[in-house]
């Protein structure tokens, strides 16, 4: 099927309308951050870089480490620039662009989160690293999707529902699993691992109580207090379920690496969460390009 010019939207130069990429200058291996700025701290340690672009708060890097292509991207904050995105760069891999087409063969991409989180359990400290087993979406994006059943571990969300006896003026929760190849290769002794929260704004949303308060109030608790199997909600940030949920549907791969800045739990918040960063992104890399 065809595309209208208002739905596959291109720039002048023939590249996507927001993401302002060609297919050719896309990686197989693709790193998204939220920061913009964070995509120079990522792309510095590339031993080359081939491609840079802008649009708006979407910074794109496309080089080679340790001979892998990657592309380096920020999505901004939030999982409505996730929808952008990934989209985005789904067309770019299996649409052909001068046609509108779905590609004949279809180009897997995967997709490593490399972001900032809170911890939600006491015992994860700040400055620590966190994968993401499962994204538990709060933002409501996936239902916007058609069979996003078919992605979505429906077991595991009824016990959710159950458990946090969710208010109904809210979007319903979904959960999405991460790839656990991905996963595989960035387990360490020095990473965590559980159920992300994806939250759809950093202050009522994820529990912060400033002028105005959270309703729930104790969504910290709700969430913190929730296990299924041996998984528990770890964290809170504002991305990973979308990752996850287009992803699967797309047919790639996605995990989703948080650096640890707060614990909610505790009440801390690290004393140099750039350098932690940091340290995030050289552990990935090295996981991610040697053999
Ligand atoms: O540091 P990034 O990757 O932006 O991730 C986290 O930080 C932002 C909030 O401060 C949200 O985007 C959240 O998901
Ligand atoms: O608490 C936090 C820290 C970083 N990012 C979030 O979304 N929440």
């Amino acid at each position: 099927m065809s595309k209208k010019a208002s739905e596959l939207i291109l720039n002048a130069d023939g590249s996507i309308y927001h993401c302002n990429i060609r297919p050719e200058q896309l990686a197989d291996l693709v790193i998204t951050v939220g920061d913009p700025d964070r995509v120079a701290k990522v792309s510095k340690y590339f031993d080359s870089i081939e491609f840079q672009t802008q649009k708006r708060e979407i910074v794109t890097h496309t080089g080679s480490l340790n001979g892998k292509r990657i592309t380096v991207i920020s999505t901004g904050m939030g999982t409505d620039n996730i929808d952008i995105v990934l989209s985005e760069l789904d067309a770019l891999a299996n649409i052909n662009l001068e046609t509108g087409e779905e590609n004949e063969v279809h180009r897997e991409l995967q997709f490593v989160r490399l972001g900032t989180s809170g911890a939600l359990q006491r015992d994860i400290p700040v400055d620590s690293f966190v994968m993401s087993t499962h994204g538990l979406g709060m933002d409501g994006l996936l239902h916007f999707y058609e069979d996003s059943e078919l992605v979505r571990d429906i077991e595991m969300e009824e016990a959710f529902f159950e458990h946090s006896a969710w208010d109904d003026a809210k979007a319903i929760p979904y959960i999405v699993k991460g790839s656990t190849s991905i996963l595989e290769t960035l387990r360490s002794e020095n990473t965590f691992e559980g159920i992300t929260g994806t939250a759809c704004g950093f202050y009522g949303p994820q529990g912060r109580h400033l002028r105005l308060k959270p309703n729930p109030f104790d969504i910290n608790e709700i969430l913190s207090s929730f296990s299924y199997g041996n998984y528990r909600v770890t964290n809170f940030e504002m991305e990973t379920s979308a990752i996850y949920g287009l992803s699967k549907m797309l047919g790639h791969e996605a995990l989703s690496l948080n650096c640890i800045v707060a614990n909610r739990a505790a009440g801390t918040f690290s004393q140099d969460s750039y350098k932690s960063v940091d340290l995030m992104i050289q552990y990935a890399l090295e996981r991610l390009t040697k053999d």
